[in-house]
């Protein structure tokens, strides 16, 4: 039975903040910190292409459904397009948009020659077994077969996706252009040409970004009492990766809550016990319970909200008690939080600098792709870590120089260099 036959393009985001209105208040923020032109600004707030697919897919019980499939290409000027694919029942355009813009600004930071993209589609993968997961992405892949290509725009996981689908979608690429192409996706299985570290590389990255930002404070991991919204791919490896360094993890949680120990949680223990559970930490014996709410308001050292945007807004930013938040998640802090958590010396550790690892580590395994010549776990870590630490160190330098926070100082490096490179091919004025 066709459940509808018109597909519905834009859905409303549950929010009530838009989340492309504020990468745009960001990027207005840094232009006019560089004194940018308005025609500049104007043509860096539009994305270059946008996207949208129609995914008519047979479900597993006869239902044929018709999903809508975005892939937004902000900008290509420094390189080929890069970023996620989301799956998640709020994916909007205009989220799908926002998250493009960031890639943008995050590639161009860390010095990596990729431009911008984001992908998404409006599900919830839960609701689905593993073959209408399967149908979906690769039919989704199929639409996009002109837009996409290892010089083109290479997409990665996101949330609600992971190496499965990167592998669905390698092969339905392949199989549509008639070779094996490994270099059009990154984030695959090690099988077909991923990259060793590949899988913790966004967790390792933050952890790698807290403990120099702990250390130029005098205070070490070991010890620092850390509370992390989001237990998946970022959020799992994160708290892992800190727990392994002596840090204290005493909350984390999911989409329908969390759990909460003063005396630190056991992460082993717990990520065996989310294997176990279909992903819920709900129940957990060593702990007690706590909403999403309460954890981003609890007092501790570290706050890394690694789920969704928008969390910390004007409505709880005055509550935040931790002394540094991490952004491992894209756009967690809006920009009227931004300025509420600076007034009171809350440290905002900006997500297109904390949570680059994962797409450091793509450009990892596209250059080893792209050579034939893969490395060991060891290498990958050390080539990503030296590009943290250096795209850190600018920041850093950066904010000391300008005066100013750190999202404005890594926003106004990633921002001018695209600028830069736009004038510099002649594409402005
Ligand atoms: N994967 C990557 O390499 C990168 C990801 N990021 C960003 O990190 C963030 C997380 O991505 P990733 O870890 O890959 O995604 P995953 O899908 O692997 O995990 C998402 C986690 O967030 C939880 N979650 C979902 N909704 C909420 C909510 N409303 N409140 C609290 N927790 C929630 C999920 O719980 P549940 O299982 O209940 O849904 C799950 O634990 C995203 O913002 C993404 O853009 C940034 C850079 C790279
Ligand atoms: O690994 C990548 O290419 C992109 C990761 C991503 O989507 C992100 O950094 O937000």
């Amino acid at each position: 039975m066709v459940t509808t036959s018109i597909p519905v393009w834009e859905t409303h985001s549950p929010a009530h903040i838009c989340p492309f209105d504020q990468a745009c208040s960001y990027l207005d923020w840094a232009g006019k910190e560089l004194k940018l032109d308005a025609g500049l600004l104007e043509i860096l707030s539009h994305p270059r292409k946008v996207v949208t697919v129609s995914i008519p897919v047979k479900l597993d019980r006869g239902e044929i459904r018709v999903f809508a499939g975005h892939r937004v290409q902000h900008s290509d000027v420094l390189g080929p397009y890069k970023g996620g694919i989301r799956y998640h029942p709020a994916v909007t355009l205009r989220e799908v948009s926002a998250l493009a813009m960031l890639m943008t600004w995050k590639c161009a930071l860390l010095g990596i020659p990729y431009g911008g993209a984001k992908g998404g589609i409006p599900i919830d993968p839960k609701q689905f077994s593993i073959g209408e997961l399967e149908r979906i992405s690769r039919r989704y892949i199929s639409e996009l077969i002109k837009d996409i290509g290892p010089s083109v725009d290479i997409p990665a996981p996101d949330m609600g996706t992971s190496a499965r689908e990167m592998a669905w979608m390698m092969d339905t690429y392949s199989v549509n252009v008639g070779h094996a192409v490994p270099g059009v996706v990154t984030g695959k299985p090690i099988s077909i040409g991923g990259s060793r570290g590949r899988e913790m590389a966004t967790g390792r990255g933050v952890m790698i970004i807290v403990r120099e930002a702990l250390a130029d404070r005098g205070q070490s991991l070991a010890g620092a009492k850390i509370a992390i919204q989001g237990f998946g791919n970022v959020g799992g490896a994160a708290a892992q990766l800190l727990h392994q360094a002596g840090a204290k993890i005493i909350a984390v949680s999911t989409g329908n809550g969390g759990v909460f120990s003063e005396h630190g949680l056991d992460i082993p223990a717990l990520k065996a016990y989310a294997a176990e559970n279909r992903r819920s930490i709900l129940g957990f014996p060593h702990g007690t319970f706590i909403s999403n709410a309460d954890l981003l308001t609890l007092p501790c050292d570290v706050l890394i909200p690694a789920a969704l945007e928008n969390q910390i807004t004007e409505d709880n930013a005055s509550q935040i008690q931790a002394k540094m938040i991490a952004e491992a998640a894209n756009g967690p802090v809006t920009l009227e939080a931004n300025h509420t958590l600076e007034g009171r010396g809350v440290i905002v550790l900006p997500d297109i600098l904390a949570n680059a690892g994962g797409v450091v580590v793509s450009y990892l395994e596209w250059v080893q792709g792209l050579s034939y010549l893969f490395w060991d776990e060891e290498r990958v870590n050390r080539e990503m870590e030296h590009l943290m630490v250096q795209a850190y160190r600018q920041v850093m330098q950066q904010s000391k120089a300008r005066q100013v926070n750190l999202r404005l100082a890594a926003y106004t490096l990633g921002v001018g260099r695209v600028a830069q490179a736009l004038t510099d091919r002649g594409l402005y004025p």
